[in-house]
C-alpha cells in the first residue's frame, strides 16, 4: 500500500522471556478504523507505545506518515483535580509544539484549543474544573487534546473504559466523525468490541505470542481464535452482536446494546440506527 499513513514491517515485540508478538506485517490507509483486541497483558497498550517511540521493537520498524494524537487511558487521579480546567486539559496538547511563546504563539494556541473543543461539542463546559466533569465529558477533553495537533493517526487505548453507553456512543461517533471528515486513521485498543463494531474496518487480534489482522468476520469467528489461542474458543453471534467464550479473558465482547438499536444485517452484526 503506497499511502499507509503506518506502516509495520516485521515489527516483534519481546520483553525477556516473553513474545507479545512478531512477524506483523501492516499498513494502514488513511481513515481506517482499526480495532485493536487482546486479553490482558498481550501488549496493546505496549503496541501503542511502540508507535509513539516510547517502546523499541525487538525487531522491524514502524513508519508514521503523519501526525499522531494519542487518547491516553483514563486513570482515576485525572479526576481528581479541581484546580485544572477542561481547557488546560485540552492546552497540553498544544504545549511542546514549535508554535514558540509570546502573544502570537498565545493567540494561536487559543485558536487552537478552542477549534479542537469545537470539533468534540466541549465548548459548554471547557472553562469548568476537570474533577467536577463526568467521565464522558472528560473523555472527550482527551480527545480534543489529541486533536490539537491535527493528527493523521489517532490512538485510543480503551477510550470507552468506564463510560455509560450513551457516554461511548459519543465517543464513538466524535472519532468516526474525525476520520470520515479528515481521512485520521484510527487505532483503538478495546476490551469490548461491539461498541465500535458497526465503523470497523479491519481488526488485529493480539493473543498467545501471535496475532491475527483482517475483516471482522475472517477474525472473529472460532476458528481463528481458537487457533489463535491454542485453545477452544467459541465465537457467536447473538441479537447482532459478537460473543466470545473461551480463550483467556472472555469478557471484551459481552453484549452492549444502545437504547434503540437496529438489530440485523447481512452479515449478522448490528447497525446504528439514526434514533439512537
Ligand atoms: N517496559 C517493559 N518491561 C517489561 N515488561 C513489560 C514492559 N512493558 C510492558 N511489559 C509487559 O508486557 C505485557 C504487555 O503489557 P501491555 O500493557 O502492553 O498489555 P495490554 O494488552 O495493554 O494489557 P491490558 O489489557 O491489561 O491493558 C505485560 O505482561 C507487561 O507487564
Amino acid at each position: 500500500m503506497t499511502d499507509a499513513v503506518l506502516s509495520f514491517r516485521d515489527v516483534g515485540l519481546q520483553f525477556g522471556d516473553r513474545v507479545l508478538w512478531r512477524g506483523l506485517d501492516l499498513d494502514i490507509a488513511p481513515g481506517e478504523f482499526i480495532a485493536v483486541l487482546g486479553p490482558n497483558g498481550s501488549g496493546k497498550t505496549s503496541l501503542l507505545r511502540a508507535i509513539l517511540g516510547q517502546t523499541v521493537p525487538t525487531t522491524g520498524t514502524i513508519s508514521a506518515h503523519g501526525s499522531l494524537g494519542y487518547v491516553p487511558q483514563q486513570h482515576a487521579e485525572d479526576s481528581d483535580t479541581m484546580m485544572l480546567r477542561g481547557r488546560d486539559l485540552v492546552g497540553f496538547g498544544v504545549d511542546g509544539s514549535a508554535w514558540g511563546i509570546g502573544l502570537r504563539g498565545m493567540s494561536r494556541r487559543r485558536t487552537a484549543v478552542d477549534s479542537a473543543l469545537r470539533q468534540v461539542g466541549a465548548t459548554g463546559f471547557a472553562n469548568r474544573p476537570l474533577g467536577l466533569l463526568s467521565g464522558g465529558e472528560q473523555q472527550r477533553l482527551r480527545i480534543a487534546q489529541a486533536l490539537t495537533r491535527d493528527p493523521a493517526i489517532l490512538l485510543c487505548d480503551e477510550p470507552l473504559a468506564s463510560l455509560d453507553l450513551a457516554s461511548q456512543r459519543v465517543v464513538v461517533d466524535l472519532l468516526d466523525a474525525r476520520r470520515r471528515r479528515d481521512d485520521t486513521a484510527v487505532l483503538f485498543v478495546t476490551h469490548e468490541l461491539n461498541p465500535v463494531l458497526p465503523f470497523v474496518d479491519r481488526v488485529l487480534y493480539l493473543a498467545g505470542g501471535s496475532f491475527r489482522i483482517g475483516a471482522v468476520e475472517e477474525v472473529m469467528n472460532t476458528r481463528t481464535l481458537t487457533e489463535l489461542y491454542g485453545s477452544p474458543v467459541e465465537v457467536l453471534r447473538i441479537g447482532g452482536r459478537l460473543v466470545v467464550i473461551g480463550g483467556e479473558d472472555d469478557h471484551h465482547c459481552v453484549a452492549h446494546q444502545y437504547p434503540g438499536d437496529v438489530l440485523g444485517t447481512d452479515a449478522g452484526f448490528a447497525v446504528a440506527g439514526e434514533d439512537l
